[in-house]
Formats: C-alpha cells, structure tokens, sequence
C-alpha cells in the first residue's frame, strides 16, 4: 500500500479493500521508522492524523466519501494549519502554533484528506538545498550524501521515500521543481494566482506559489483539482472558472510542438544532465512530438533580477516578526530597539540574514532605481522572451538544475554559487508561468534528474498531460531508493 499513487489509494479506500485509518497507521509507522534519519518532517501528531482519519472513515461509511477522502498528504511547514506547529523551518516561528489555516489546508481538509505532518523546509524558504532549516539539514533518500534540494526538500523526500503518498510545496524560485528533480517525484508550480496564497507564509509574494508534489502528473492533477481556485482573502488570487486539470491527460501527443531553448543547453549544464534531457525528449518525440529551437535570451540576467526582487520582497514581508506579536522574543533585553534587534538576531539564520540585508539596500533611498526598478525592467523582458517563445510551441522542455543534487556541504559556504543552481528555474517565476518537473532519469553517480516542462500562462492540463504520456512510455517515476 505504501507505494500506491493517490490514484490507487483512492481506488482502495472506495473498494473497502483499506481504511483510512489502517493506511494513516502504515505511513506513520514508516515516518516513525525512517524519519530519524532522513529529518523530512519537522513535526508529526499521530493522534491528530488518526483523529482526522477516523473521521474520514465516518464520512466514507456515511456515505459523503470524496476521491480523496482518507487519503493522507503531508503539508510543506510553511502553510498555516490550526493547531498545528508552523515554523517555516526558523527558529524565530519555533513556538508559533497557527490560529488558522491556509486556503490550501481548508480545501484539502474539505476534500477529506489526512495530515500526516509537516515537512522541513528552508527557512523561510530561502535556499536550494535544505541545509538552512533551523531543524537541521534533510537527506536525500538516494544518497543520504546529496542534500534533497530546497526549499521543498521534506516535502519531496516525505514522497520519495514513501512517508506520504503527496506533499504540498511551494516555490518561488524554484523550490518545487528542483527538490522534485533531485529526488525523483513530479511537482507542478501552477500559473502565478491559480493558488491562493492565504495562509502561506509570505516571502516574495509576487513569486510565490503553492503546488503538488506527488510520484505521477495524474496525482498532482487530482490534488490541483483540490487546492487551485479563486480565493478573495489573497488580493492576488485569479478569478477564473474552476478548471479539472484531469481532463486532457489522456490526448494523443501527436503535433504537439516542442520548443528547446538555447539558452538552457549551453555553457554551465552538466554532460549527465544534459543526456537525461535529451533521452526524454527523444521519448517526447517517438510519442509525436515536434522539436523547434526557441530562444530566451535574456536567462541569465534572471538571477541577479530574482536576488534583487525576491529579498526586496522578503525585508518587506519579514519585518513583521519583531517580537512583539508572535513568534520568537528575546528573553533578555533593555528597551524596546534592544528586544527587536536581540530577536531578530537569534530568532533568524544566516541565509535569512543575508537577504534581509541585501533587500533593504535595494530598496533603499539613491539604490532603489539602479537595482530594483532595473531588476523589475528585467522581470518585463523575460515575460516578452516566454511570450515570443510561445508564439512557436506549445510547450518549453529543458534542464529544472544544471547538475544532479549536489553533496551536503558542497556549496554551504558559498551562496552566489547556490544561486547559480536556480539559472532554469527562476525565469518562470519572474514570468509567472507554470513549470513541472517530472523524474526522466539518473546521473553518472545514481541521483534522479528530473524534466522541466514550462507552459504559457494557464496551460497546466497541457502540460500535465505531456508528463503523463510520459510517464505511461516511461517508469523514472515509478522507481523508488532502496531504504
Ligand atoms: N524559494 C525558492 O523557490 C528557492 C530559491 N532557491 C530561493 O532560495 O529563493
């Protein structure tokens, strides 16, 4: 059972074959058994999961069972969920227990399904490796020497090693994709504004997104189907007509036009990588596919725009943990300007510190048009690069990270070299497009590689679709590290 997709599992819970509370036992078990050692998940309440779980056999045996009601799902600890522990992975939000919870957490709460806990992340979600978490670094269930990839990195290990059958994520700059890519599992960042971001711990909110993290595309479709949607307490949510992102997944690839960027296979891709891509591709194209070369020429301006906009954002967002409201205080101070200063001392880590600094001086009096205004111009010509791009192809494959996950350590103390990793990722953000990764293969040294499929605004059952047909020609996804 552990290894079912939601799919199945569903399947199982309606034919009566599994209770909900039967499977929450098995994956807390497994979670009891193997979390020690891989440190996915920050917190877990076996009597809350069994209290929800009983609760959904109740629904079921009344005859008000949903598609995934009962299934289990564990959340990234960034999204609010009341009376659960939301640290965001920081010590500062160490003793925040949520008052509410996010709009995600509501729909996947209404929609029957179980928590089996929370995942470790970056804190704040700043990092691509998970090594920033306050809680201690996770570990990639391939090779317990490669980081998992961040800012997600629990939420895609709590997958790949079989703790939870889905995980909610988000990403900003990549924080779904790349964790997916190292670790073997499928995730999706849908378009800017498809997922309401209320009750999501904000840190650029003009970037952020929440997204499924599962082992099939037709997973992350059902549990899009669940948490997408308008939401009038997120100003920036989409009033659109719901969407079933089911519905294409199915189609025939036959025509679809393919578009490869020059830009994502050049200089800086790693040879592993770049086979792994190219063999996908050559599968993308025996279903039907048609190649056309497009261009992003402006790629590479996407990391100083992203480092200057996303740690902007994020001095705004963070300026609210003084120590005042909630969240961590200092215990020892002599006036007011001493508590804030001693509490976001302690309460933040070094990566956090680094980007609060970085985005107050960019946002400051004489530098705000030399680097934001100019990184926001920047932000307008990658958008015109996917548009131009679009106008050529359905949808953009390419690389999700230049390399294989990295070993734990590799790059700790060298954070513009950590950045680089996000060059295939970050433009999508700054667009606003979706992006998915889908597992297509392993490295030299035995790590996952994972596709990045990008589509134009709103085309996400387009581009589920083409992960799919790939999955049903493929099994990357189907395999699972030997734990
Ligand atoms: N949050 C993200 O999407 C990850 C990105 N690497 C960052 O540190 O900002």
């Amino acid at each position: 059972m552990i290894n079912a997709t939601l799919k199945e599992l569903s399947r199982h819970l309606t034919s009566g074959e599994v209770t909900s509370v039967e499977l929450a036992t098995q994956y807390l078990d497994r979670i009891k058994a193997l979390n020690p050692a891989l440190n996915a998940f920050i917190t877990i309440d076996g009597e809350k999961t069994l209290e929800e779980a009983r609760a959904a056999d109740a629904a079921r045996a009344a005859g008000e069972a949903g598609p995934l009601t009962g299934v289990p799902l564990a959340y990234k600890d960034i999204f609010c969920q009341e009376g659960w522990k939301t640290s965001c992975g920081s010590r500062m939000l160490d003793n925040f227990v949520a008052p509410y919870s996010a709009h995600v957490v509501e729909r996947c709460r209404a929609a029957g399904m179980v928590t089996l806990g929370r995942t470790n992340m970056d804190e704040f979600a700043m990092g691509s490796s998970n090594e920033n978490s306050y809680y201690g670094p996770v570990k990639n269930p391939w090779d317990f020497n490669a980081i998992p990839g961040g800012s997600s990195g629990g939420s895609a290990v709590a997958v790949a090693a079989r703790l939870a059958p889905a995980a909610l994520g988000t990403d900003t700059g990549g924080s779904i994709r790349q964790p997916a890519s190292h670790c073997g599992v499928t995730g999706i960042k849908p378009t800017y504004g498809t997922v309401s971001r209320y009750g999501m711990v904000a840190f650029a909110s003009s970037l952020d997104q929440g997204g499924p993290m599962a082992q099939t595309a037709e997973d992350c479709a059902l549990l899009l189907n669940v948490i997408a949607g308008f939401d009038s307490r997120d100003s920036t949510s989409l009033e659109r007509a719901p969407e079933d992102y089911t519905r294409s997944l199915e189609q025939p690839l036959t025509g679809l036009k393919v578009g490869l960027p020059r830009e994502y296979f050049a200089e800086g891709l790693s040879e592993d990588v770049a086979q792994v891509v190219q063999s996908a591709i050559d599968t993308l194209r025996q279903l039907g596919a048609e190649v056309v070369e497009v261009s992003l020429p402006n790629t590479r301006l996407s990391i100083p725009a992203y480092y200057v906009i996303a740690p902007a954002e994020a001095s705004s967002n963070l300026s609210r943990y003084d120590g005042v409201r909630y969240g961590h205080r200092a215990a020892e101070y002599s006036d007011l300007v001493d508590m804030y200063e001693r509490t976001r001392a302690e309460g933040f880590g070094d990566e956090v510190k680094r980007r609060i600094l970085v985005g107050t001086y960019v946002l400051s009096h004489g530098y705000y048009d030399a680097y934001y205004l100019k990184a926001q111009k920047i932000r307008r010509l990658i958008a015109d690069d996917f548009r131009k791009a679009f106008e050529r192809c359905d949808v953009i494959l390419g690389p999700v990270a230049p390399t294989a996950a990295f070993d734990i350590g590799q790059l700790a103390d060298d954070p513009v070299q950590m950045y680089l990793s996000d060059i295939y990722t970050l433009s999508i953000n700054l667009a606003g497009l979706p992006g998915m990764s889908v597992p297509a293969g392993f490295a030299g040294n035995g790590r996952p590689v994972g596709l990045q499929i990008v589509g134009n605004y709103f085309s996400e059952a387009k581009m589920l679709n083409v992960a799919h047909q790939f999955q049903l020609a493929t099994d990357w996804h189907a395999r699972r590290p030997v734990l």
